[in-house]
């Protein structure tokens, strides 16, 4: 999986084009291999924004390039050879076994109707091993946890050898140790991704470089200790953020607090 760049030149989104826009335009340039952390609070955004990068709400205006090319040019089959997605909004594919549902990842490599062949396989074992789900991949998806679930749709992912990754909370669902999995994942992928966090802290310990959106707006773009200054948290999202020192493992934590 090679990884590409993203450049999203003046993107913005309205519901018709009368109406007024839900996202401002914003540009941002993601280098390949690179992770953006996309935060705000509820209603900021960020799915908004997420839906024009993975191909599947178009921009009122401006332009999304992955590895230069523009993905709203081509057809919907090829930009899905290049980004996968990992949503909140899990599919109603129940009926379909996990194996079943991962090897769906491989469809815009085919050809037409082919069925899968052996290469697609293995690609899908690699994908079913890398989230440790060999162990269940003849389940029904509709039987399993929340967080298993998760895992399997990270998995169809993987197997669609993207060279962009979008995830929208990726960590919800997840208990403690599968949402550090989830990140260690993220950070070991060598993939170019672009995740929507509301854990900030995870944000400025994952991301190479965090957006930050308020009411369609951004309030900010670059390096995780300019964007998520206590300042900017605590203005953008209402509350009184502090930065400190946590002495068991010196780094710094954002803890958040209610303003009298
Ligand atoms: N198709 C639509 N038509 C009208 N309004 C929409 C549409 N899609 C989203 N919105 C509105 O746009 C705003 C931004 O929504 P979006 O889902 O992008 O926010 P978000 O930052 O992902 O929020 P959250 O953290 O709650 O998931 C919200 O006010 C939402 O109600």
């Amino acid at each position: 999986m090679k990884p590409a760049g993203l450049i999203a030149e003046d993107i913005s989104w309205a519901p018709r084009k009368n109406l007024p826009k839900l996202l401002h335009p914003v540009s941002f340039e993601v280098k390949p291999g690179q992770v953006l952390g996309v935060v705000g609070p509820n209603g900021a955004g960020k799915s908004t924004l997420l839906r024009m990068i993975y191909r599947y709400q178009a921009p009122t205006s401006g332009r999304v390039l992955v590895g230069g090319e523009d993905i709203w040019a081509g057809p919907p089959r090829a930009a899905a050879r290049k980004v996968a997605a990992v949503l909140q909004e899990q599919p109603g594919a129940f009926g379909l076994s996990v194996r079943e549902v991962v090897t769906l990842g491989r469809t815009p490599h085919r050809l037409g109707y082919s069925t899968p062949g052996a290469a697609d396989a293995e690609i899908v074992n690699n994908a079913l091993d890398r989230m440790e789900l060999r162990h269940i991949e003849f389940r029904d998806l509709g039987n399993l946890s929340g967080g298993e679930r998760q895992r399997v749709m990270v998995a169809r992912a993987l197997a669609q050898q993207p060279q962009l990754l979008v995830m929208d909370e990726p960590t919800n669902h997840l208990d403690i140790r599968h949402q550090l999995e989830i990140l260690s994942l993220i950070q070991s992928l060598g993939l170019t991704i672009v995740v929507s966090l509301h854990d900030l802290n995870m944000a400025a310990e994952i991301c190479d470089a965090v957006l930050m959106l308020q009411d369609g707006h951004c309030r900010g773009f670059g390096a995780p200790e300019d964007v998520l200054s206590e300042a900017q948290v605590s203005q953008t999202f209402r509350v009184n953020a502090w930065r400190e020192v946590l002495s068991r493992s010196n780094t710094e934590h954002l803890s958040f607090h209610l303003p009298d």
